[in-house]
């Protein structure tokens, strides 16, 4: 079945530990199309440093020669908190029978049963968890008790059906995140190689999360 990947998040910015792991998973699962997807409000932390509009579009500069990935903006349209069962429900309804994966940090996986009408995220979509740095720890009892049922273990399971299977999936641990890159750009520190080229010489140029202006 042709198989579609999704990576929500605030990308206040964009960086290597978002693309990377992401990538990997496109790999393993051979997906048809990965989809990053920014959230214009995302539901569950403070006001992103930088408007959706610009992190969205640093997005597009750091996958713009990837022929694999997409950026969509559908969350960038829509009023009130971009929750992430809403976004599934509409793509579910646009994209018929395939099998469509939603990709996790482990940390974001843990918060689940926190998010809004969490149960339904598994009538739409897949879980794909990835490793993070320093996301080790144990799962919340709810989150255990729903593994045991949709837990599988060969990521080719999720392309026998279009949803409510959790996957792990091992990929190359980027120790790289949001906040660390707004911290060094704020004390002056280089991000070079934290984040794609275009991303770090539009940031430069536009002097955003006050990166010195040339
Ligand atoms: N280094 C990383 N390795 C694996 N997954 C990551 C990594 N960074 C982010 N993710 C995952 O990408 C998704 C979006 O993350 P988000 O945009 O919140 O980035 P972040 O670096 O965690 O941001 P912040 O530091 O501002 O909290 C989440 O599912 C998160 O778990
Ligand atoms: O739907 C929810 O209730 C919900 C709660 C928290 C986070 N999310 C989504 O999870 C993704 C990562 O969130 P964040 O805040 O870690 O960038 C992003 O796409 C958010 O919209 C979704």
């Amino acid at each position: 079945m042709r198989t579609v990947g999704v990576l929500g998040g605030t990308f206040d910015p964009i960086h290597l530990g978002h693309l990377r792991p992401a990538e990997e998973v496109r790999e393993a699962l051979q997906l048809a199309e990965l989809r990053l997807i920014p959230a214009r409000i995302p539901p569950h932390r403070a006001r992103p440093r930088v408007c959706a509009e610009t992190r969205a579009a640093l997005v597009r500069a750091a996958v713009a020669d990837h022929p694999g990935a997409t950026v969509d903006e559908r969350e960038l349209h829509r009023e009130g908190p971009s929750y992430t069962v809403d976004t599934l429900a509409e793509l579910r309804a646009e994209l018929g029978p395939v099998s469509l994966c939603l990709i996790l940090g482990l940390d974001t996986f843990r918060g689940l049963p926190g998010w809004s009408r969490w149960r339904r995220l598994f009538d739409y979509a897949h879980l794909v968890v990835t490793e993070r740095p320093g996301a080790g720890g144990s799962l919340p009892a709810a989150l255990r008790a729903e593994l045991e049922q949709r837990r599988c273990t060969d990521p080719a399971e999720l392309r026998r059906s279009v949803a409510g299977r959790v996957c792990f999936q091992s990929v190359t641990p980027v120790d790289i995140s949001a906040t660390g890159i707004r911290r060094a750009l704020a004390c002056g520190r280089s991000v070079r190689y934290l984040v794609p080229e275009p991303v770090r010489e539009r940031l430069a140029r536009e002097g955003l999360y006050g990166y010195p202006q040339l």
